[in-house]
């Protein structure tokens, strides 16, 4: 589904990820971990076309990213979902306009009729969030948001940066159920976390690949953890 193979990555000139290779099989579940500013974020953006590689490949559903343009790049977004670390919510949109935002985008007539709307607010337990405005959310309310949001066009990939990062064990657990079920769904998951106890946690109930990036290239992080 993504390949990356001798990707690396720089900004300004300065390298921050060099010769990384993975293949991320359709149906698996990885973990991405690393210390904070490792490139973690970087690394998810290589893999839903945000960057392009500035030396190395990247395949997106067998297309080389480097030969998309913006409107390939936005076409095949649409098949990956991004959680992304500070959520990214219109402020003065109510909740389900900021989760139904990419089917406005992409063009569909009624975004707030769509069955998958209402099916996803209840999924991720936000039914009675429908008119609240993001401010008034939780930090856990937030991230089931910003995981429905990501769902919306039924993508194929799940790509969630730090989706845990700023809510309590238990609400932890619960999003990573709700991830866990998507994956037994047949979806590709990768989260990127500092939180190993959620790693050791979910490795009882879904068979997980650990990578961690450290000194710029990404290893597959040992069974210790
Ligand atoms: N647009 C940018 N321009 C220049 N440097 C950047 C840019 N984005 C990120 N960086 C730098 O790249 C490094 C890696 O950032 P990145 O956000 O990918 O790391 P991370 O592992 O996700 O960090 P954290 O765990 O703290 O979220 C950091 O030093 C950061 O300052």
């Amino acid at each position: 589904m993504i390949e990356l193979e001798n990707a690396a990555y720089s900004y300004s000139g300065e390298a921050l990820l060099t010769d990384i290779s993975l293949k991320l099989a359709p149906g698996t579940f990885h973990f991405l971990t690393g210390p904070s500013g490792a490139g973690k974020t970087t690394f998810l953006k290589l893999c839903y076309g945000a960057l392009k590689p500035t030396a190395g490949t990247v395949h997106i559903f067998s297309e080389d990213v480097t030969q998309m343009d913006r409107n390939a790049v936005a076409y095949m977004r649409r098949r990956i979902g991004v959680v992304h670390q500070d959520c990214q919510f219109l402020d003065h949109l109510p909740v389900a306009e900021n989760v139904a935002l990419p089917l406005t985008v992409s063009g569909q007539a009624d975004p707030s009729q769509a069955d998958n709307l209402h099916e996803l607010m209840s999924w991720v337990g936000l039914t009675g969030k429908f008119d609240a405005l993001p401010p008034e959310l939780s930090g856990g309310e937030r991230q089931r948001a910003a995981l429905a949001r990501a769902l919306i066009l039924s993508p194929d990939v799940i790509l969630a940066d730090e989706p845990t990062g700023n809510v309590d064990w238990e609400m932890s657990q619960r999003l990573l159920r709700l991830l866990i079920e998507l994956n037994k769904m047949g979806k590709t998951v990768m989260i990127a976390t500092h939180d190993l106890a959620l790693i050791r946690a979910a490795k009882a109930h879904v068979q997980a690949r650990v990578l961690r990036i450290q000194n710029r290239s990404l290893q597959t992080a040992g069974a210790d953890l």
